[in-house]
């Protein structure tokens, strides 16, 4: 039999888009990347991040968005911003009660994006 993904585990898109929903208020009281949303219709970027997520954690459903690099393109992120990022998203998991285990798997998945989105 093969293993659940850890889409499946989570609790598939709809348990996934309440932890991005809680992602992106964490993301949005933060002063040190709130500024990049200023200008974002932040109802469309709830549906693509829970689309990319879902995808990136083995839904059957294809992400269809804009590449990384091009999502990301003329932000110029630095380190210190994915570190945020990371931090948000693992505090969210966390908060929807996924194990730690998961979370450390979530993590090195979203690490390896790290250089399609920095200095873009
Ligand atoms: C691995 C980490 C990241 C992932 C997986 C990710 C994912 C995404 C996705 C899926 C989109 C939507 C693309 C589309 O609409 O086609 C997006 C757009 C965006 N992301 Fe990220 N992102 C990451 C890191 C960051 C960081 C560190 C920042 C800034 C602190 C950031 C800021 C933005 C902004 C400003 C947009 C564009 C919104 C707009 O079009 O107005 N992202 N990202």
């Amino acid at each position: 039999m093969q293993s659940a993904t850890l889409y499946e585990k989570l609790g598939k898109e709809q348990a996934i888009k309440q932890v991005v929903d809680d992602f992106y208020t964490r993301v949005l009281a933060d002063n040190t990347v709130n500024s990049f949303f200023a200008h974002t219709d932040m109802e469309k970027q709830r549906r693509h991040q829970t689309a990319f997520i879902s995808f990136a954690l083995g839904s059957p459903t294809p992400y269809t968005g804009r590449s990384m690099e091009k999502a990301h393109a003329g932000l110029n992120l630095q380190p210190e911003h994915f570190d945020a990022i990371v931090k948000h998203l693992g505090e969210a998991l966390e908060a929807h009660h996924v194990p730690s285990a998961e979370i450390n798997k979530i993590r090195d998945r979203i690490a390896n994006l790290k250089q399609a989105v920095l200095y873009k």
